[in-house]
C-alpha cells in the first residue's frame, strides 16, 4: 500500500456504523471532509462530532440500494458489526466508484492510519492491518518523546534561512541542521526557552547575534 495526503476540502465520506469505531473514523474525517454517517443507532460519542446522522436499517439492502446511498461519495467506510454487512458495503462502493475503507472484513482500498500531527508536520503510521494496536502505541510513544517537534522544525526553518545567508558550503549546512537535532541541548534549550533558545542554538553553531525575526 502506499501512503498519499489527501486534502479534504468539498469531498464526502460515508460511514456505515454508528458505534465507537464509526465515530473514531467519523471524527477523524471531519475535520476536514462532509461526514454523513448511516446506523441503526449511534453512539453518544457522536453528539460531539459534526456528522450528520442518518438513522436506517441496512440489514435486508442488497449491493444496489447501498450504492445509491454513495452517489457523490469520495470514500464509504464499513464500520458496522456485521462483517457480512461491511463486506456487502465494500462491493457496493465498487460498484459506485467510490473509495472503500473496512473496519471489520475483507480489506478495502484504503486503511486509516494513527496520526501524530503538528503545525509543521504529519506523521501517519500503519502496520497494514498487521497489528493495529502498535501504531497507538507508536502515536503515544512519538507524542511523550517529541512534544517539541513543532518547535525544532521553527528552529530549523529559521536557522536554514539564516545558514543559507551566511555560510557558503552546501555541505557545512547540512552538518549544522543535523547536529542541532541530535543536540540534547539544544531539545532542552527549546523545551525552556522560547527566543532565547534560538539565540543560543544560532550561537554555538553559527556565531554572531541573530536578527530579530
Ligand atoms: C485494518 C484496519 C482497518 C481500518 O479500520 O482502517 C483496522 C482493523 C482492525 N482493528 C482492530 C482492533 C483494534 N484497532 C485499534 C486501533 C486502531 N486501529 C486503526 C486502524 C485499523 N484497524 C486499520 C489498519 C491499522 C494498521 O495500519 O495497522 C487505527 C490505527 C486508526 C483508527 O481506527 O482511527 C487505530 C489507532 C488510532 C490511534 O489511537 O492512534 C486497537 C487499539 C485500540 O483501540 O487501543 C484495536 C484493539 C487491538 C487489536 O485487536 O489489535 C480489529 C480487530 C477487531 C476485533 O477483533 O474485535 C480490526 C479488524 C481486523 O483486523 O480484521
Ligand atoms: N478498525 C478498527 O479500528 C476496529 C474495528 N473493530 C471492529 O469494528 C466493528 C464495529 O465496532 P464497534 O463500533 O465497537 O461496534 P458496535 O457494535 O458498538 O457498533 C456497531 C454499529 O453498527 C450498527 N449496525 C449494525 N448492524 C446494522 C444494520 N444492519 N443496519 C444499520 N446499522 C447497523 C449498530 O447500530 C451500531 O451503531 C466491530 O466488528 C469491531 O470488531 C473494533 C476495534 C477497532
Amino acid at each position: 500500500m502506499i501512503p498519499l495526503m489527501i486534502d479534504g476540502a468539498g469531498r464526502h465520506v460515508v460511514i456505515f456504523g454508528g458505534g465507537p469505531v464509526g465515530a473514531r473514523k467519523a471524527a477523524y474525517f471531519a475535520r476536514e471532509m462532509r461526514v454523513t454517517t448511516i446506523s441503526r443507532s449511534f453512539h453518544e460519542m457522536f453528539d460531539n462530532i459534526p456528522a450528520e446522522r442518518r438513522r436506517v436499517d441496512l440489514g435486508t439492502m442488497d449491493e444496489e440500494d447501498i450504492a445509491t446511498l454513495l452517489s457523490g461519495a469520495f470514500l464509504a467506510v464499513a464500520a458496522t458489526s456485521e462483517r457480512t454487512l461491511n463486506d456487502r458495503i465494500g462491493r457496493a462502493a465498487r460498484r459506485a466508484g467510490v473509495l472503500f475503507n473496512n473496519a471489520d472484513g475483507e480489506r478495502g482500498d484504503v486503511l486509516i492510519p494513527s496520526v501524530v500531527r503538528g503545525e509543521h508536520y504529519t506523521l501517519s503510521i500503519s502496520t497494514g492491518g498487521a497489528g493495529p494496536a502498535v501504531p497507538r502505541f507508536l502515536r503515544e510513544h512519538l507524542q511523550q518523546t517529541f512534544p517539541h517537534l513543532d518547535a525544532m522544525i521553527g528552529v530549523q526553518e529559521r536557522l536554514r534561512a539564516d545558514l543559507k545567508a551566511e555560510v557558503p558550503d552546501r555541505e557545512r549546512r547540512q552538518t549544522v541542521l543535523r547536529a542541532v537535532l541530535s543536540d540534547p541541548d539544544a531539545w532542552a534549550w527549546i523545551a525552556a526557552e522560547g527566543e532565547e533558545a534560538y539565540q543560543k542554538i544560532r550561537e554555538r553553531y553559527i556565531g554572531g547575534t541573530a536578527t530579530a525575526y
